[in-house]
């Protein structure tokens, strides 16, 4: 979104205000540009390396944000069968396809591997099935935890060493015996670090973790970093430097890769350094009440909608599309949820008046896909803005959709 003069928001030269008046309110839109910038910074910062990236979908499921995904070369990190039918409904072949389960059950594995993508192995228990069940007929990856502790918040740090992702690397020992008792075929390692990382030396710190591991396996054709690359929330927040990272980490993988003897493929699994930037969470204001202790100005959508706020404290830009030359005014930003649903607090906003369209900024990733139905309230919409068109993604639920499942009456 552009700032154009006078303080007028633009989306591709859309008006989200005007999106708001021909699909209704709340609305999620998306700027597929954005999209596209972001894919390209990060092939840009890996030039030179044989990379390839593995959009974590979870971050934005929506099959148009996957197929534009598919179109610019990128591929797909899942970690559900749900996810992966999207994948395959996006057009996506079963082998662009990475599964990352975390302690699922080893159906969903079977499921995935027959269809025909790679797995990333997350547990012993489950290396041991996998070897019983397919010996060296099928190749996988095998998740590290590296036991360094890195991220935004503990909440979304997936690497120390109480975190239950992956097989702790204190553990090679026991990994490469059931390796070779089933004689499994592995074909990379893999890591994520955690969300919301800024500095390269996390980063730096798990690769050199995981070349060092991956000396103990002879066949490997891939290292796999993850994702986590921190996007920013505040203006003016400091970000993750992707050029910066790229020339460190591609510097030390070209050294690995010397000394292991053969050129592999780096993999990244970023999901909200792609699709972060490019969302908007539009709402419309219901309430605003002017308490003694604060002012309070209500949405038509709550934590239902963008839980981030309440579930990490997360800070989301707000903008008043409506006012935004109005006088700046200190407010607390609520939802319509019956439940404690702060957006923001002591947020300084120009003049919000009833029916002000405010829009949340980085609502991209984890927006739509973590939204849930609390006080049986619907969905909203989503819109991609692609090429300068507007198009509607998917519909606002209906209480229909709502009913559909219950058996009760
Ligand atoms: C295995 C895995 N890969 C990639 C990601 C994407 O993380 P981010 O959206 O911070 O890039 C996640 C989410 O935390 C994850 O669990
Ligand atoms: N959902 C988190 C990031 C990913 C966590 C999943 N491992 C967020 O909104 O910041």
């Amino acid at each position: 979104m552009q700032r154009t003069e006078p303080q007028n928001y633009l989306i591709q030269g859309i008006d989200p205000i005007q999106l708001t008046e021909q699909f209704g309110s709340p609305l999620y839109v998306y700027d597929g540009g954005t999209i596209r910038r972001k894919v390209a910074e990060l092939l840009h910062a890996f030039a030179g390396i044989n990379m390839k990236i593995k959009y974590a979908c979870k971050a934005n499921t929506n099959l148009a944000v996957l197929k534009l995904m598919r179109e610019i070369g990128v591929e797909l990190d899942v970690v559900s069968p749900g996810e992966l039918e999207m994948g395959k409904l996006a057009g996506y072949n079963a082998s662009q396809i990475t599964f990352t389960p975390s302690g699922v059950p080893f159906e969903e594995v079977r499921e995935a591997v027959e269809t025909g993508a790679i797995v990333n192995v997350d547990s012993l228990p489950l290396l041991e099935w996998f070897g019983q069940t397919y010996g060296n007929t099928k190749p996988c990856l095998i998740r590290i935890k590296p036991n360094v502790a890195a991220g935004g918040n503990i909440k979304i740090m997936t690497a120390h060493a109480d975190s239950k992702f992956g097989i702790s690397v204190l553990l090679l020992d026991q990994i490469l015996e059931v390796v070779k008792k089933y004689d499994i075929k592995i074909i990379g390692l893999h890591q994520h670090t955690g969300s919301d990382i800024k500095d390269a030396e996390p980063f730096l710190k798990v690769a050199d973790i995981l070349f060092e591991t991956a000396k103990h396996f002879p066949h490997l054709e891939i290292i796999d970093l993850g994702g986590g690359f921190k996007v920013s929330y505040l203006p003016g927040d400091a970000i993750t430097d992707m050029d910066l990272l790229g020339e460190k980490i591609s510097e030390r993988f070209k050294t690995f890769c010397k000394e292991y003897g053969r050129e592999l493929q780096l993999w990244f699994e970023p999901g909200k350094f792609l699709v972060s930037e490019s969302g908007y969470l539009l709402v419309k204001t219901t309430v605003v009440k002017e308490d003694p202790a604060r002012n309070f100005v209500h949405v038509d959508s709550g934590l239902n909608h963008l839980i981030r706020p309440m579930m990490y404290g997360s800070y989301h830009h707000i903008l008043n599309l409506s006012n935004p030359d109005g006088a700046l005014k200190s407010y607390n930003v609520v939802g319509y949820i019956c439940e404690t649903d702060t957006f923001a607090s002591d947020r300084e906003l120009p003049e919000v008046r009833k029916d002000d369209i405010l829009a949340f900024l980085n609502a991209g990733a984890y927006g739509f896909t973590m939204s849930s139905n609390y006080n049986a309230r619907l969905r909203p919409a989503e819109v991609l803005i692609d090429n300068g068109q507007a198009r509607l993604v998917r519909r606002r639920e209906t209480l229909e959709d709502l009913l559909q499942t219950q058996l009760g009456m």
